[in-house]
């Protein structure tokens, strides 16, 4: 236990799968599943002390809760669904721009006098009151339902579990409304069902969380330090672009100013023999052309990176400072 691997818990199947390899392999970072695609276990090619378990969205979700896993990628819904002390157990390092999705309260859209929780309530009041029944709710979110009626003072409401087509319930008979998660909408406008206007339960995405419950040892944490150091050197690398120019040494002064101005860095330090290189956002590297071509810099170029190493970065920065 004490020398134990970092766990890697990858998506195996279903929505987060595609994105969550195409993200590891911007990273540089390559699976190796030795027994074909159905393998559960494998490796990071040329990063040692990792093991990498592919499995499903949910089931990371249990393993990062445990400490099986110590770091795994998996929606946010099912973190916040599955996980009692969330914030304890776990901790989102980063949201990663894919698996997006709402969990929502929907309801038929004949009900046209329904557009808000308080209607919701009413309608879940007269039910118990005229026929003695109780508003049945299709969910597999239980957790995130029960509190978010809880906060609202929903109470006349009943949980029907569903394991799958969630938004046929209402249709089928089973429940009369639903909580789910939507990300285009099809699937709703095919059950005609419609959003409760102030129905948002949680604006879902895919993130790279890490177990505060897993074994951290040495091994695990200098494994984890690469995996997150590739990371953050793309993430760096797509956001920051490299400029330089030919400068003449006797307007190196207004060159301060446009670092300063622009919180772009020298990063080999002050120019020496007329060439400059600076780092910048790319968003600001139009605006610092400009700046450099007004104190007369020539030969101006800009390049994009593969890879961005920074002294430090906010992801492993984040990850030492939750694991101590
Ligand atoms: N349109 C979407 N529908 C479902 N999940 C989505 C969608 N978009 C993003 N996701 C995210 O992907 C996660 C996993 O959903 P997915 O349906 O792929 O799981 P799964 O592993 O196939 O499990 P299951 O077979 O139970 O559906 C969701 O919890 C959510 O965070
Ligand atoms: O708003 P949309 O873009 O239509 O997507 C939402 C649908 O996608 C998911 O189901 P999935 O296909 O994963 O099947 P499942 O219910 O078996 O998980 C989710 O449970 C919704 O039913
Ligand atoms: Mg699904």
């Amino acid at each position: 236990m004490s020398d134990s691997p970092l766990i890697l818990a990858v998506p195996s199947k279903g929505r987060l799968q595609e994105n969550a390899a195409a993200f590891f392999a911007r990273a540089g970072l390559v699976f190796n599943q030795s027994r074909g695609a159905l393998d559960y276990r494998g490796t990071l090619s040329g990063v040692p002390d990792v093991e990498v378990a592919f499995i499903s969205a949910s089931e990371i979700v249990s393993h990062l809760a445990s400490g099986a896993a110590h770091l795994g990628i998996t929606g946010e819904d099912l973190i916040r669904e599955q996980i009692a002390d969330a914030d304890e157990a776990v901790e989102l390092l980063t949201p990663l721009g894919f698996g997006y999705a709402n969990v929502i309260v929907a309801v038929p859209q004949a009900w046209i006098d329904v557009r808000t929780m308080a209607d919701l309530d009413e309608v879940a009041a007269d039910m118990r009151a005229r026929h003695g029944r109780k508003l049945r709710v299709a969910t597999k979110y239980v957790n995130l339902t029960r509190r978010f009626f809880a906060e609202r003072g929903i109470a006349d409401y009943r949980i029907v579990e569903s394991l799958g087509a969630t938004e046929g319930a209402p249709g089928a008979g089973s429940a009369e409304i639903v909580v789910d998660i939507t990300t285009t909408g099809a699937t709703l406008k095919a059950n005609a069902l419609k959003i409760i206007d102030d129905g948002m339960i949680l604006r879902s995405e895919a993130n790279l969380v890490a177990s505060a419950r897993a074994p951290w040892n040495d091994r695990a944490r200098r494994a984890a330090t690469t995996v997150l150091t590739r990371i953050a050197a793309e993430e760096e690398a797509r956001t920051s672009r490299e400029v330089r120019a030919a400068l003449d040494l006797s307007r190196v002064s207004g060159l301060s100013a446009l670092v300063q101005q622009f919180g772009a860095t020298l990063p080999y330090g002050q120019p020496a023999g007329g060439e400059v290189v600076l780092h910048c956002k790319a968003s600001t590297v139009f605006e610092i052309v400009a700046g450099l071509q007004a104190i007369g810099a020539q030969d101006i170029t800009v390049r994009a990176f593969d890879y961005l190493f920074r002294p430090t970065n906010a992801l492993t920065e984040r990850l030492l400072r939750r694991i101590g």
